[in-house]
């Protein structure tokens, strides 16, 4: 089975997204997601100049040597661009195999290890109290797991509140917002947060926080035992960590478990975190880190070690992606969660699937391969809108990590 064509479709029903579609000789095809919030163009051009024109008339069976040809025949190894690009292919050449063997892509993994796939929804709000109330509406819904934000006082646009209860999009500007930062502010504040969210909400459901990579290990391990009375489920990227050694420092301090890894690529941004059990939470996800055969790669090491997933799932990932790493998350042993910010309805009316959601809880469906289409004259009605995440200061001016 001979690929014939590849392109890429570039839209914004609600937000841009970056779909690779792959067809074959067979009358097969396979998407794949490329998006890179805020730098979806040089993933585009990654693509369409040195990577399409390498897979006309490959075996679109060859999933492994397609993948090892992107990755070590660029000779230039890793980082967000090029790992996007060889996901996109990745997953559209396991969507392309489940279809031409009629199966679901779980079932191609190893089959089910799971009947269904816990996820967090995102609760936020501009007061504790608004934010004890978005919490209650995601139990009520059915959720066993929320994760929550909230507005810090003398902290101008704090990280995770949204405008809206739903569809939450930090990308808000052709221009990035410039937001504020003051880690004391938060430091002060966050423990009052989980206070009143477990003297309201109790211990039955889990809750999760996002520090978004602000706080210095020692602030974060401060947090990480302040919070320990209130047992979260994870607290996720409390200080960058392209030091992973930096997190033993943490992890000496507190047994607030941890989650990091969004933003990693490679199973090289990650080894030592889970070799030496610095964290418990790998949140690297399909389209970030090379497609499904190297995120299983990372998921098995992972595994030696006791470290579950938590794959990312924001809304800047799109269907595709959702739809992928539920059927990953289906399979997976060492499973620990699914991050789930609903799409918008013009997102969904764009990429319809099979997946589905009720109370806390997804499945991937059975359709073959992924389960996840584009309907490309629909997402011809929504042009690309340049935007760009925002960027974060310190009080006195100094950039800070957003
Ligand atoms: O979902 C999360 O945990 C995030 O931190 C969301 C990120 O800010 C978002 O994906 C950036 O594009
Ligand atoms: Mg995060």
């Amino acid at each position: 089975m001979t690929i014939r064509s590849a392109k890429v479709i570039v839209c914004s029903p609600g937000r841009n997204f970056v779909t690779l579609k792959i067809e074959t000789d067979a009358g097969i095809y396979g998407i794949g997601d490329a998006t890179l919030n805020g730098r979806e163009k040089a993933v585009v051009a990654y693509l369409e100049e040195h990577v399409i024109p390498t897979l006309i008339g490959r075996d679109a069976r060859s999933i492994e040597d397609i993948w090892q040809f992107l990755y070590r025949g660029a000779y230039w190894r890793r980082g967000p661009v090029t790992m996007r690009a060889i996901a996109a292919v990745d997953v559209a050449l396991w969507d392309i195999k489940g279809k031409a063997l009629g199966t679901p892509l779980y079932d191609l993994l190893g089959g089910r290890s799971r009947d269904r796939i816990m996820v967090y929804g995102h609760a936020n709000g501009s007061t504790i109290e608004e934010t004890v109330a978005a919490v209650g509406r995601y139990v009520d819904a059915g959720y066993q797991a929320v994760r929550a934000q909230c507005g810090v006082p003398g902290v101008k646009l704090a990280y995770g509140v949204g405008r809206g209860d739903l569809y939450y999009e930090p990308a808000d500007s052709q221009l990035p917002t410039e937001t504020s930062w003051s880690t004391a502010r938060y430091l002060g504040f966050i423990p009052k947060l989980f206070d009143r969210l477990r003297e309201v909400h109790g211990f039955d459901v889990h809750l999760l926080h996002d520090g978004h990579h602000r706080m210095t290990p020692l602030e974060a391990a401060q947090l990480g035992r302040s919070l320990e009375p209130h047992r979260l489920f994870w607290l996720e990227d409390v200080t960058p960590a392209e030091n992973q050694e930096a997190f033993r420092l943490i992890r000496q301090h507190t047994v607030t478990p941890l989650a990091v890894g969004e933003i990693f690529n490679t199973i090289w941004d990650a080894k030592d975190l889970i070799q030496h059990q610095l964290i418990d939470y790998i949140r690297m996800t399909v389209v970030g880190s090379g497609g499904i055969t190297h995120l299983r790669r990372v998921a098995d090491f992972a595994a030696l070690w006791g470290v579950r997933t938590g794959a990312h799932g924001a809304t800047d990932l799109s269907p595709v992606t959702m739809g992928a790493a539920l059927h990953f998350d289906s399979w997976v042993p060492n499973f620990g969660i699914q991050e789930y910010m609903r799409h918008s309805p013009e997102t969904d009316a764009v990429f319809p699937h099979a997946y589905g959601f009720e109370r806390g809880f997804m499945t991937p469906g059975e359709a073959p391969g992924h389960g996840v289409d584009i309907d490309e004259a629909l997402a011809a009605n929504y042009p690309y809108r340049p935007m760009q995440l925002p960027v974060a200061r310190l009080e006195d001016g100094t950039m800070w990590n957003w």
